[in-house]
Parts: structure tokens; C-alpha cells; sequence
């Protein structure tokens, strides 16, 4: 088997009597982009949580290049989280700040004061914003709001990168164009991604593999051309849009 990155195993997670996540285990190969799929409220944002360690698990183990994190504190899981940049669910900007200062985030957070501005300029060039520092996040498409956030996420280069929902909101000539840049990120610069998402057009552009999460397992992993072939019942809902629920006059059709 390739390098895991990240190696999880028998991961569990509640939330009271909640149990969401039942027993994960993914290991997460350095350079491809994997895609998580599921239905809503299965628990992928939760898993997503878990790799950088930003929840603490239940039962089971994350580690990151073979080191068990789950025990960790804070202060012990910074260099972890240096190296897994997030792209939050809604880009998630400081409204307060501009373009630049909200890049530049990471890097002062992780106490870096030297070629800050270089950087930050790296970051926005990287997602086809170059000398857009100065701008205010109301200032902003939907899609430049992104590609914003996906500056910060890269700008303190990590070697993989966490996108929660990228396409959420985008129209899909914009949300094509957020591929390109993960993509990009894995192919130009050797980045490993994970992808949550619901867009099944983007899933077949830029998975290297696929996970399915039900109710908190994993249910089916493969390819993309397995997956665009499979005959498993719940897949091909997924696939299709299909709810199973009929159409008012659907039997007037029959
Ligand atoms: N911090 C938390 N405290 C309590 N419950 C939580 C917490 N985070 C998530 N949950 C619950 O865990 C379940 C799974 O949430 P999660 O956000 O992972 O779902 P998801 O698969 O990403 O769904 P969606 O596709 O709708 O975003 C939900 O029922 C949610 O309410």
C-alpha cells in the first residue's frame, strides 16, 4: 500500500448519546485527492474535524506521518496542524479584514514575521487573485470569497489541504474553476487534498478516490470509474439525485 499521510482507525465519535462517527478507518495516501461523499448530517464535517485534530476522539486513533495525535493538546498539535491547511465550509473571511490581513492569518497566528507579504502574495497568485491584498471580503464574489479562503489555507504551504463544501453557493462555471485550483494544488504542487462534497460533476473531475459515509462508516471506497459503474443501491441514488419518492402524476404516466 502507497504512504498514508494521514492513517485513521477505528474512529468513533459522540456527542452525547449521538453516536455519529462508528468506527472509521481511511488511510489517506500522500498526493491524491480523495472525496468524501454522504448524506447530510452522515458526519463527514466531523471526520473532516478529526484529521488536523480539531476534535478529540471518542475511541480510535488519527495519526499524521505515523504520529498518533488524538492525544495531543493544543500546544502539541500545532506543528500537526501547520501541515494540514482547512478550507472551511462558507469560506468563513474576517469580515474586519482585508484580503491580505485575512490570508496572512496563519502566519502571524503561527508566530512568522519574515517574508509575510511575499507569501501572502504567493497565495493569492496560487488562486488567480494576484495583487487583490487590499480588497475588503464585502468587496467580493461569492467565488473570489473562496478563492480568498483557499489562500489561507495554502498560504503557510502545508502538505495537505482540508476543503469542507468548496462548491457550496457557486454556480458551475465558478465551482469548475475551484477544481482546477485543487487540482492545481495536488498536480503543480504536490499538495494531498480532501474534499467534502455534494457535487457529483466536481467528484468525477478531481477524485483520485472516493469515500461514501453512512451514518457514520464508510460504506463504499474506490475509484471514480468504479463508482460511475457501481450498481449499489444507495451509490446510485446518490448518484442519480434520486430520493425514491414519486412525482405527482408519475402514476397518471405509467
Ligand atoms: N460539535 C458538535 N456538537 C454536537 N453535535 C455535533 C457537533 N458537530 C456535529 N454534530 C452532529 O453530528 C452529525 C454529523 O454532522 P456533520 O456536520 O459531520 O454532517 P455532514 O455529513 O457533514 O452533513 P452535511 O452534508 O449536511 O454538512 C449531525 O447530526 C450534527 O448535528
Amino acid at each position: 500500500m502507497a504512504d498514508p499521510f494521514i492513517r485513521v482507525r477505528g474512529l468513533e465519535q459522540k456527542f452525547g448519546t449521538q453516536h455519529v462517527l462508528r468506527g472509521v478507518d481511511l488511510d489517506i495516501i500522500r498526493g491524491e485527492t480523495l472525496v468524501i461523499l454522504g448524506g447530510s448530517g452522515g458526519g463527514k464535517s466531523v471526520l473532516l474535524k478529526h484529521l488536523p485534530g480539531l476534535l478529540r476522539p471518542w475511541r480510535g486513533t488519527v495519526e499524521i506521518e505515523g504520529d498518533d495525535i488524538s492525544g495531543l493538546d493544543e500546544r502539541q498539535l500545532a506543528p500537526y496542524r501547520r501541515k494540514v491547511g482547512i478550507m472551511f465550509q462558507g469560506g468563513a473571511l474576517f469580515d474586519s479584514m482585508s484580503v491580505g490581513e485575512n490570508v496572512a492569518f496563519p502566519l502571524l497566528e503561527a508566530g512568522e514575521r519574515k517574508g509575510v507579504r511575499e507569501r501572502v502574495a504567493e497565495a493569492l497568485e496560487i488562486v488567480r487573485l494576484p495583487g487583490q491584498e487590499k480588497k475588503m471580503p464585502s468587496e467580493l464574489s461569492g467565488g473570489m470569497r473562496k478563492r480568498v479562503a483557499l489562500a489561507r489555507a495554502v498560504v503557510d504551504r502545508p502538505a495537505c489541504v482540508l476543503y469542507d463544501e468548496p462548491h457550496a453557493g457557486l454556480d458551475p462555471v465558478t465551482a469548475d474553476s475551484i477544481d482546477h485550483l485543487i487540482k492545481n494544488l495536488q498536480t503543480g504542487h504536490g499538495m494531498t487534498n480532501v474534499v467534502v462534497t455534494h457535487e457529483m460533476r466536481s467528484v468525477f473531475h478531481i477524485a483520485d478516490r472516493v469515500v461514501f459515509l453512512q451514518e457514520g462508516r464508510i460504506h463504499w471506497i474506490g475509484g471514480p470509474d468504479e463508482l460511475r459503474a457501481t450498481q449499489d443501491p444507495l451509490l446510485r441514488n446518490f448518484i442519480d439525485g434520486n430520493s425514491g419518492e414519486p412525482w405527482p402524476g408519475s402514476t397518471l404516466r405509467a
